[in-house]
């Protein structure tokens, strides 16, 4: 017979922690030992035989629960935005102390949005000017989407490499949010409006032309192939992983 791996799901009653639930649940290879909230011991964790533990909570609690599961010998999937460069240097520490864990961060986790991110990290050094627009449902705490920093940060790095100076803008005066917030010298633009869930699009522009690369994501079903995909793997790659594409292989 063969074994399932027991998975447990912290921020289990949020709308991406529900859906993990509910994807966990209709997995023949796992069984969901534990399904926390927020007033939840993480001790738990343990008592329930946990293996892999998801984290889908919110910016101030990620960091902790994914040093108490490292701490403890068990693997990390995260989908919580607030990741930044700090916390991560942290956690890199923590897993050098705790050889054989593995924890993968993934700000976002459906196929489309990480190709997507991919394409624009290819595209960023052939165009003059890039500016970048999230749009999200308005139940979200941070802006910009952790989405956004990621596909900013990666364009910013490649466009350093092709030693491209900063997008052009004449801009004098600007009021207060106008040209959207500065990640690594990228203008990113944050929407939040009803009926949305997941969005983003990458505006870049040459002279006479102009390349978009869009994602939607119209439902949280469309993160759980990953979700899953991180689940799976996540014990097989011992230490940090940024980004889902870490575990694809996107060149084929
Ligand atoms: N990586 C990805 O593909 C995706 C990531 N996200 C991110 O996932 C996070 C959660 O998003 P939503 O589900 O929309 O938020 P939500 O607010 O619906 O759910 C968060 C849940 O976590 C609970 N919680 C807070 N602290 C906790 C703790 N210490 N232990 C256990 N539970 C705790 C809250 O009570 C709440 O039920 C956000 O940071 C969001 O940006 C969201 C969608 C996709
Ligand atoms: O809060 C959300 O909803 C989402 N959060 C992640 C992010 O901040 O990028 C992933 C996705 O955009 C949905």
């Amino acid at each position: 017979m063969t074994q399932l791996t027991p998975v447990a799901v912290l921020g289990a009653s949020g709308r991406m922690g529900s859906e993990a639930v509910k994807a966990i649940r209709n997995s023949p290879d796992l069984t969901l030992v534990a399904a926390l909230g927020r007033q939840d011991p993480l001790e738990e964790l343990i008592a329930a035989g946990a293996q892999v533990v998801v984290d889908l909570t919110v910016p101030e609690s990620t960091e902790r629960n994914v040093a108490f599961a490292v701490e403890h010998g068990l693997h990390a999937v995260v989908g919580t935005t607030g990741w930044d460069e700090k916390r991560v240097a942290g956690l890199r520490t923590l897993l050098g102390a705790n050889p054989g864990v593995g924890v993968l961060i993934a700000p976002n986790f459906a196929l489309g949005s990480v190709l997507a991110t991919a394409f624009a990290a290819r595209a960023a050094r052939y165009f003059e000017s890039v500016e970048l627009i999230e749009l999200h449902h308005p139940d979200k705490v941070d802006a910009p989407s952790g989405t956004a920093e990621r596909t900013a940060a990666l364009i910013a790095e490649a466009r350093r490499d092709a030693r491209m100076p900063g997008s052009p803008d004449a801009t004098q005066s600007a009021r207060d949010g106008a040209r959207g917030c500065d990640v690594d010298g990228i203008r990113v633009h944050s929407v939040r409006l009803r009926g949305l869930v997941a969005h983003q699009e990458v505006l870049f522009g040459g002279v006479g032309e102009q390349l978009t690369i869009r994602h939607d994501s119209f439902h949280r079903e469309s993160f759980m192939p990953g979700v899953l995909l991180g689940i799976r793997q996540v014990g097989s790659h011992p230490g940090l992983t940024v980004g889902l594409d870490g575990y694809l292989d996107l060149q084929a």
